[in-house]
């Protein structure tokens, strides 16, 4: 080898080393063994590289790195699984706008997608930062751009004058079951069905709100008004009660007092025979005293139909009280079984909403808890329901909702349950189905879904749902069986929607 060849060994051997040495730059932080090592490294390899020292650096480099990698995709996959659940939160809280949910629904496809790279999963977290950001921005930068033409069209993108709608619309709806012959209810409907601005709006809220209150307080004092009779009737049967034992009582004495006096009549009798000296005189005696004894008990017999006719009456009171009070408690029952049910019913579809559900699915928890039967929930979402708001109107929304539940409970057996959850969502409790029934069943209801004859402005509409349904497993409880029904629904939606997702 001539002095030219060593020079350019020489040479590139320090390429080598400066590279190794910057390479090893960028697995600095993973662990500390590894930081170490790289110290030794980078020390073999500066100033006159010893590269046999090198080499045992490298090999214990080389094994600390495979371990590491395997730790890094662990952690690769559950940050992923944490940034997929952080955008479906996000999803939900900007469910009105239009923009940022489809940005959202992106970003879900692309964390679906193989990360590849630690670089890639950077981009995952700038991606979601953004899409975080825009979304707080939106939240915080409510509707009026400067230009009034642009009003109308802000006021509809607008996710909390929609909800304010949606809010009013449900209101009204319960309230014109009770009042439907309310002029204001009805101008308010009215309004409302042509669009409103949002002074109209607020102004609007503010009259629903008074009726709640008045209705509220006329409930109150018709409480007041049930308890006070109650009140009355029964302080009535006390006071006849107590007459009625003063009556025995004084009764008694009376009885006593007569039999005293029979007695010492009956006694005098028996001193006359024993002490009389003449027929003549006892005879008189007697006569005397059987008088007087046929005095007493007459007296006594009187007394006796006296007490128990005032007996008779003041029992016939009280039997009138009685049946008031009966009565009442029943109205009273009755008002507040129907209040109870109305709190429990969703006024535009009269289907039960998310309360009555709640309360069921526990019940029908601790039954599955008990029986292990198989439960499955059920989570039922109409598709692009807000195009039919956009383009038809809010009461064809409305319409179509109550079309929907109705659909959906006539579809149901006699144990299944259904609630509207709230929005455009529906919630389905199927007992003892497996897995098969409950699919081939939910596959029953999407498609006769799909074919009912909508009609709007002369148009034909399509009306189609996603579903996602699955059954208790052990472990589970009603939140997380709702999850992961809710997740499924999700994926039925991101999947093209007008499909179910299972287990
Ligand atoms: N008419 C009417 N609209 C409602 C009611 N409750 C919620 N909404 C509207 O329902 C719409 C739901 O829209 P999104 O959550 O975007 O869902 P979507 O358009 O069905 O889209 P996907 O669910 O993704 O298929 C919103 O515009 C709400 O204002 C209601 O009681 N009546």
């Amino acid at each position: 080898m001539d002095a030219k060849q060593v020079n350019s060994y020489k040479q590139q051997n320090s390429l080598l080393s400066q590279f190794i040495v910057r390479l090893s730059a960028f697995y600095e932080g993973f662990s500390s063994d590894i930081d170490k090592e790289l110290i030794v490294l980078r020390r073999h390899l500066s100033g006159t590289p010893n590269f046999t020292l090198a080499t045992v650096s490298i090999n214990k480099l080389n094994r600390a790195i495979q371990h590491q990698e395997v730790t890094l995709n662990k952690y690769a996959s559950s940050t992923v699984a944490k940034l997929e659940s952080a955008i479906k939160a996000l999803q939900k809280a900007v469910f009105d706008d239009e923009q940022l949910k489809k940005k959202a629904t992106e970003q879900l496809i692309a964390l679906n997608q193989p990360t590849g790279d630690i670089f890639s999963l950077y981009r995952l977290f700038q991606h979601a930062i953004d899409l975080h950001q825009n979304a707080l921005a939106a939240k915080l930068t409510p509707s009026l751009p400067p230009q009034d033409e642009g009003r109308e069209a802000a006021k509809i993108a607008n996710p909390l004058y929609q909800s304010i709608l949606a809010e009013l619309n449900q209101l009204i709806e319960s309230y014109a079951q009770k009042r439907s012959d309310d002029p204001q209810l009805i101008d308010i409907k009215a309004r409302l069905s042509q669009g409103m601005d949002e002074d109209g709006l607020l102004k609007s809220c503010v009259v629903v709100l008074r009726m709640i209150v008045q209705d509220a307080m006329s409930e109150a004092s018709l409480t007041g008004k049930v308890i006070q009779g109650l009140h009355s009737s029964l302080d009535k049967v006390s006071s006849d009660l107590q007459l009625s034992v003063e009556d025995s009582r004084s009764q008694y004495e009376q009885r006593k007092a007569s039999s005293a006096e029979i007695q010492s009549h009956i006694e005098n009798i028996e001193e006359a025979v024993h002490h009389s000296e003449s027929f003549e005189s006892l005879k008189e005696y007697t006569q005397f005293s059987v008088k007087h004894i046929a005095n007493t008990l007459s007296q006594q017999s009187k007394n006796d139909s006296e007490g128990h006719a005032h007996l008779l009456e003041l029992l016939s009171s009280m039997q009138t009280q009685i049946t008031k009070l009966q009565r009442q408690t029943q109205t009273y029952k009755k008002r507040l079984a129907e209040q109870v049910k109305q709190n429990q019913t969703d006024p535009l579809t009269r289907l039960p909403n998310r309360q009555a559900y709640n309360e069921k699915l526990n019940h029908a928890y601790q039954q599955w808890q008990k029986s292990g039967q198989n439960l499955a929930v059920a989570v039922v979402d109409i598709d692009n329901f807000k195009r039919i708001n956009d383009k038809f109107g809010h009461a064809a929304g409305d319409r179509t909702l109550q079309v929907v539940g109705r659909h959906l409970k006539q579809h149901l057996s006699p144990g299944d349950f259904i609630a509207r959850w709230g929005g455009e969502e529906f919630v389905l409790l199927l007992p003892d189905v497996s897995n098969k029934q409950l699919t081939d069943r939910l596959e029953t209801i999407r498609s006769s879904l799909a074919q009912l004859p909508f009609k709007f402005k002369q148009e034909k509409v399509t009306i189609t749902a996603s579903f996602g349904a699955t059954q208790f497993k052990q472990g589970d409880t009603p939140d997380t069986v709702f999850e992961r029904a809710d997740s499924f629904l999700y994926k039925a939606k991101r999947e093209g929607r007008n499909q179910i997702v299972s287990d």
